[in-house]
């Protein structure tokens, strides 16, 4: 046994040490991808830059381009415009001239042939005229005639010479007009030629500003080749740097799958030497809590708690034996013979344990339902014994603190792969009836089938069943709970519940891949209706009835466990609703826990003793497999 403690210890050590581990792992995880997410986002913002100077550089390459073209076209246009327009010039002054010049000639050529035709034919007339005249004159006066006709000759010649020389100036007046249309051209060659230079000279100017602004444009471009090379440079360092991460990211990952695996290995064996640990302690245990006499009366039953051989605790009570009240009772004299009632339990919280201290002890049965087995949890006891206090005290309560055990663990359980996810049902049974403590206005059967709950159960069909997260739910539920269970007034306690409350968690199981849900556990916390000796609460009525449901189902209660506890093939479950709906939660491989909350106060003693004979009956059952 003490090696099986110590293996369990060892196991728990190792457990914690693992999630510790796991819990490191899962902070750098974060770090990790907060990193990579940082990088990340340098590389978008690094590629986002290198695109945008990539989309300048083409820009300004376009415009460099186009402006160069655009001057290149404009050059070609003007210059050709010039060619075009000097040639036409020149053609049109050559062909102006030439036509002038050939006209000049032509009719100058014209007009003295028409002269020296007409002096050829004046000649010839006279000619003619001088042949017949001096024919005809030869004889008349040859001499006078021949004079006169030298003289006409002469006269004639001397015109002729004249009209000759006019014509030769003519002629050199036309060299000289020629020379000078000559000298015109020359001169509007100049006209052109100095006319054009300055425009040649901008044209050249532009060229060389163009020319400047092209090697701006390239130096431009090469520092921006040179900018670029370098993103280049720095955008292959931090993919390689990203690259590295993502590897190490891989690496962790695989490394943590591997935890992971261990974990899961590891959970499989922690759950079978916990169950075997259960079931070695007991698959039902009976504890027994003792109220303190907060009144200060001192009138104690209690004798001795001590512990005997093995896992189990001895309780003695005595008879009282006197009404008045006690020193201290463990003091007192004890004159004649007094009746001491002893009672086995497999742990006994004395008065001064604290909530704190009861759920050390539940925590374990907490983790067996998380492990897949049903656990139901009982606080039994006569009315004001501290069942309420024990089980649903709002601050520390055995139904809180389960709770934050059960949403730590599936946390940490989630991260390991497994999604889980908790559904409670909070409900009464008062009487043969059941009540919906969380749904408002809800009453129904045992097999109402009206409602659809996220996961079927026959047994609470009908009951809301809610999705279970935090702490603050549970508190507002429990407070929403405590308003609505029936209570009432009797002599024994003034707001005395009359009603079984049951408190269900189911665990479910998420598989990722499938998306379906399997109910594996169920943990219930029943703070049973106050156990009540009819001849002490000396009720009538509304009141007698409801005690004697109350003990009726109490002892319905102690037969199942009976039954379970002889192997009898039958087990009444259906004599009552609370053995009913919690019949998987007492047979098979269940685990059960039953407090007995009893007073430490003499005045209580017939209640106590009726409650420690109940728990007796219980603690010496063994559930049957
Ligand atoms: N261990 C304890 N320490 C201090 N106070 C206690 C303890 N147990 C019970 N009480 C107080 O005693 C009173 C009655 O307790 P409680 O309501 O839990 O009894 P009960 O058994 O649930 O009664 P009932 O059956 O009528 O519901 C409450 O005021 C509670 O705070």
């Amino acid at each position: 046994m003490e090696d099986i403690v110590k293996l369990k210890h060892d196991k728990q050590n190792d457990l914690s040490s693992l999630n510790g581990e796991i819990w490191k792992v899962q902070t750098q995880i974060p770090d990790m991808e907060l990193k990579l997410d940082e990088l990340a986002l340098k590389a978008s913002i690094v590629r986002s830059d290198f695109q945008t100077l990539e989309d300048k550089l083409k820009n300004l390459e376009a415009v460099k381009n186009h402006k160069i073209q655009r001057m290149n076209d404009s050059l070609e246009v003007f210059k050709s415009t010039l060619d075009r327009s000097f040639d036409e010039k020149v053609a049109h002054l050559s062909q102006t001239y030439d036509e002038k010049v050939t006209n000049i000639i032509n009719s100058k050529h014209l007009e003295f042939k028409e002269k020296e035709r007409s002096f050829s034919d004046k000649i010839t007339i006279l000619k003619n005229s001088l042949a017949d005249y001096s024919d005809k004159i030869l004889e008349e006066s040859k001499s006078k005639i021949s004079k006169d006709a030298e003289t006409e000759h002469i006269y004639l010649e001397t015109e002729h010479n004249r009209n000759i020389a006019a014509i030769k100036d003519d002629i050199a007046n036309l060299h000289q007009e020629c020379q000078d249309l000559t000298r015109e051209i020359r001169d509007l060659h100049k006209k052109i030629d100095t006319q054009m230079q300055p425009v040649l000279n901008e044209l050249n100017s532009t060229m060389i500003a163009l020319n400047r602004k092209l090697d701006s444009v390239q130096d431009e471009e090469s520092s921006l080749g040179r900018q670029l090379k370098k993103l280049n440079n720095s955008k292959e360092e931090e993919c390689n740097k990203l690259l590295q991460l993502k590897e190490d990211c891989r690496q962790y990952n695989h490394e943590i799958e591997q935890f992971n695996q261990a974990i899961k290995e590891e959970e499989t064996y922690r759950r079978f030497l916990h169950n075997k640990l259960q079931e070695m302690k007991g698959n039902i245990r009976v504890f027994c809590r003792i109220k303190p006499d907060r009144e200060g009366v001192f009138d104690h039953a209690i004798q001795s708690m001590s512990c005997t051989s093995g896992l189990k605790e001895t309780l003695s009570i005595s008879e009282p034996t006197s009404t008045k009240p006690l020193k201290k009772a463990s003091s007192s004299p004890v004159k004649k013979s007094v009746k001491t009632y002893s009672f086995f339990f497999d742990k006994i919280f004395d008065e001064n344990s604290s909530n704190a201290d009861i759920f050390e002890e539940i925590s374990q049965l907490v983790q067996s339902s998380l492990d897949g087995f049903n656990v139901c949890i009982f606080t039994y006891g006569q009315t004001g014994s501290g069942k309420t206090f024990t089980m649903s005290n709002a601050n520390d309560g055995m139904i809180p603190r389960s709770m934050d055990q059960m949403f730590q663990k599936i946390d940490l359980l989630s991260t390991l792969g497994n999604d889980y996810q908790l559904y409670g049902q909070f409900f009464e049974i008062y009487g043969e009836s059941i009540r919906d403590l969380i749904d408002d206005d809800h009453q129904l059967s045992i097999n109402d089938d009206s409602d659809d709950p996220p996961i079927s159960n026959s047994d609470t069909i009908g009951i809301k069943m809610i999705r279970l997260i935090s702490l603050q739910q549970i508190e507002s539920l429990l407070a929403h709970a405590t308003k609505k269970r029936a209570t009432a007034a009797t002599m024994a306690n003034d707001v005395s519940s009359r009603s079984h409350s049951i408190f269900k968690v189911h665990i479910t199981k998420y598989s990722k891949n499938s998306s379906e849900s399997t109910v594996i556990g169920t943990l219930n916390l029943v703070d049973l209706a106050g156990s009540e000796r009819l001849s002490h609460s000396q009720v009538t009525g509304l009141r007698l009835k409801e005690t004697l449901a109350i003990n009726k189902s109490l002892s319905a209660l102690g037969d199942v466990i009976a039954s379970l506890k002889s192997k009898s093939s039958h087990v009444p479950y259906r004599n009552s609703k609370l053995t009913y709906i919690l019949k998987d939660s007492l047979g098979g491989d269940s685990k059960t826990l039953m407090f007995v909350n009893i007073s430490c106060l003499n005045s209580h003693f017939n209640e106590s003793l009726s409650s420690l004979r109940f728990a007796s009956k219980v603690n010496t059952t063994t559930l049957k497999k």
